[in-house]
């Protein structure tokens, strides 16, 4: 067979045995080559290998083996001169059938024959598995490099998603902590008030915790604004109807009016308020870092039942309350005469606000409904 046969030495090629008899001849395995731009693959057709000694210089690699040849098992060696310096780290697979030996060229370019010699040693022969055309080779080397270009931006735009995602939950995170905390002093303060002062406690409520409520409603603002940034799987209108209805109560019907704030209904709305709020900020908080407490879950989803109409109650009993001071005061309504000939009751407003409140309320009640369904009842699969 060609390829495994005795060679006179020359470039390119191992040494071959003396003329006469003497040592036994070597034997040269046959050798198939392929390149890339970068690379020369070389695959030596011998089996049974088991550690091939190979030893590669600037540009010259030797190898010796025992293996299973054309001549049968038997020491095989071939040495090839490349025609130009390559790495001296090679990487080697060696198979049950075959050995493969991936060397890498100095330079990356393409070379126009593999051996330093013009005359292409006889057991060398292409590696059509593997062969390639200078311009294919090109075509490859392009794609390969597209590929790299995508996979570092997607790789680039994941690790921005992913810092995008977690400053997000840090934000919201943060947000439902201050929350949780706001309202929580807001309970334990008008608890603590309640056992020490009794009755009188109820009487002077806003002015032992009206600015923490205060500054925890204004910040509730962020609730209409979270979903408009799509910070939060939550429906717009609800969030819309809960900040506006309580903002309303709390900076216009109790806020403006001096008289209101020592009423016992305000101890009712902010206890009532408060109370749902030490469970709601802690659920999404937990939500923020993909942790659920059943539970808590359960005390979120359950509560508002009674608590949310007990405050729609509590909230209309400070409107109508209200009443009176606002047809006294003309607070924020518009009297005649004026350049404009327009006349508004704001306490008349109000008399219409009622109505929205229970409005609002059916709104809110039904979504917290489908809202706790969702979340309590996930939907059975319909057995057959
Ligand atoms: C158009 C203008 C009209 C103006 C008319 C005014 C009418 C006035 C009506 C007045 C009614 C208000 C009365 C009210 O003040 C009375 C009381 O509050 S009494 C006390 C009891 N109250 C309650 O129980 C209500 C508490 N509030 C709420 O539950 C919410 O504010 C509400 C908007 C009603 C519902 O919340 P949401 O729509 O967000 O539902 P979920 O809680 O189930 O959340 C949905 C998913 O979004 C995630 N999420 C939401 N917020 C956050 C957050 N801050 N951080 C992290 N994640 C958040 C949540 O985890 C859910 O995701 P998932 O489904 O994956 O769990």
């Amino acid at each position: 067979m060609e390829g495994q046969q005795h060679h006179p030495p020359g470039p390119g090629l191992g040494p071959g045995p003396g003329p006469g008899p003497g040592p036994s001849p070597t034997l040269t395995p046959h050798v198939y080559w392929a390149q890339r731009h970068q690379e020369l693959y070389l695959r030596v057709d011998l089996s049974g290998v088991q550690k091939p000694d190979l030893n590669v210089t600037e540009n010259t690699l030797s190898f010796k083996a025992h293996g299973h040849g054309a001549k049968g098992a038997n020491a095989y060696e071939f040495h090839l001169t490349f025609l130009a310096p390559v790495n001296p780290e090679l990487q080697l697979k060696v198979t049950e059938r075959q050995v493969n030996i991936t060397v890498k060229k100095m330079e990356n370019r393409w070379w126009h024959r593999l051996t330093k010699q013009e005359k292409k040693p006889i057991f060398l022969a292409p590696d059509f598995d593997r062969w390639m055309d200078e311009s294919d080779a090109e075509m490859e080397l392009q794609a390969k490099e597209e590929e790299r270009e995508i996979n570092k931006m997607s790789l680039e735009s994941r690790v921005w998603k992913n810092s995008y995602v977690t400053m997000q939950k840090g934000y919201l995170f943060m947000y439902n902590l201050v929350q949780f905390l706001g309202f929580s002093w807001i309970f334990v303060n008008m608890t603590v008030r309640l056992f020490v002062f009794g009755r009188d406690s109820l009487f002077d409520t806003f002015h032992a915790v009206g600015d923490v409520m205060n500054v925890c409603q204004l910040f509730a603002i962020l609730e209409v604004i979270n979903p408009l940034l799509k910070l939060v799987k939550t429906e717009l209108v609800p969030a819309v109807i809960q900040v506006i209805g309580r903002n309303m109560i709390l900076f216009v019907v109790i806020g403006s009016q001096v008289e209101m704030q020592n009423k016992a209904a305000v101890f009712v709305v902010f206890y009532l308020w408060s109370i749902i709020e030490m469970f709601r900020y802690p659920y999404y908080m937990l939500s923020c870092i993909d942790t659920e407490w059943r539970l808590l879950t359960w005390i979120r989803y359950t509560i508002w039942i009674p608590l949310y109409p007990l405050g729609v109650i509590a909230e209309a009993v400070c409107v109508i309350q209200s009443l009176p001071y606002f047809d006294e005061t003309g607070r924020f309504s518009i009297l005649l005469p004026n350049p404009f000939n327009i006349s508004f009751s704001f306490s008349y407003f109000l008399r219409g606000y009622l109505i929205a409140m229970f409005l609002g309320l059916f709104i809110n009640f039904r979504h917290l409904y489908k809202q706790s369904n969702k979340r309590l009842h996930p939907k059975k699969r319909k057995l057959r």
